[in-house]
């Protein structure tokens, strides 16, 4: 579905997950949850790969990527070439990696930030608009290596 938003974890952020998932329904977005299902220890890579796949192939329009820190998944994602995901923990960074780098996955430390703020960061990651602009050409360059250049 276009708007789908995509959502996927590990188990230290399983709880995390749950609470997101219920909030983002009752306001309305229709969510795609790529698990895990409970809290039985697993490897966060699974998961930042399952992610990146549904935004790449469009089934989710954005992601929400999960761990204890926000780290390992971050970096899973971040190996497929149409992904482009942002560690946040506070608002700015959030607002900023949609304006400046055209962010399609956010990425939260589920150890390290409570909900509130989970909520605030993903809220300011959905309704931030890419600014475009000369922000565009550098964007295109996160997916496609081949066309930077040798820096002056
Ligand atoms: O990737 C991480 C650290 O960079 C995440 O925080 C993981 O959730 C964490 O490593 C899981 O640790 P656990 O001791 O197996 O729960």
């Amino acid at each position: 579905m276009a708007d789908t938003i995509a959502i996927a974890s590990d188990h230290a952020a399983f709880e995390l997950k749950a609470s997101l998932v219920g909030w983002l329904r009752e306001t309305g977005h229709d969510v795609l949850d790529l698990g895990p299902d409970d809290t039985s220890s697993v490897d966060y890579p699974d998961y930042g790969y399952k992610l990146a796949e549904a935004v790449a192939d469009g089934r989710a329009i954005k992601g929400i990527a999960l761990c204890g820190s926000g780290i390992g998944i971050s970096i899973a994602v971040n190996r497929h070439p149409a992904a482009r995901c942002a560690l946040v923990s506070e608002v700015l960074s959030a607002r900023l990696s949609r304006e400046h780098n055209d962010a399609n996955v956010i990425a939260l430390g589920a150890r390290l930030i409570g909900i509130e703020q989970a909520k605030a960061c993903i809220t300011a990651f959905i309704e931030t608009p890419f600014a475009g602009g000369r922000h565009a050409g550098r964007r295109d360059k996160l997916s496609n290596p081949s066309f930077a250049k040798e820096p002056a």
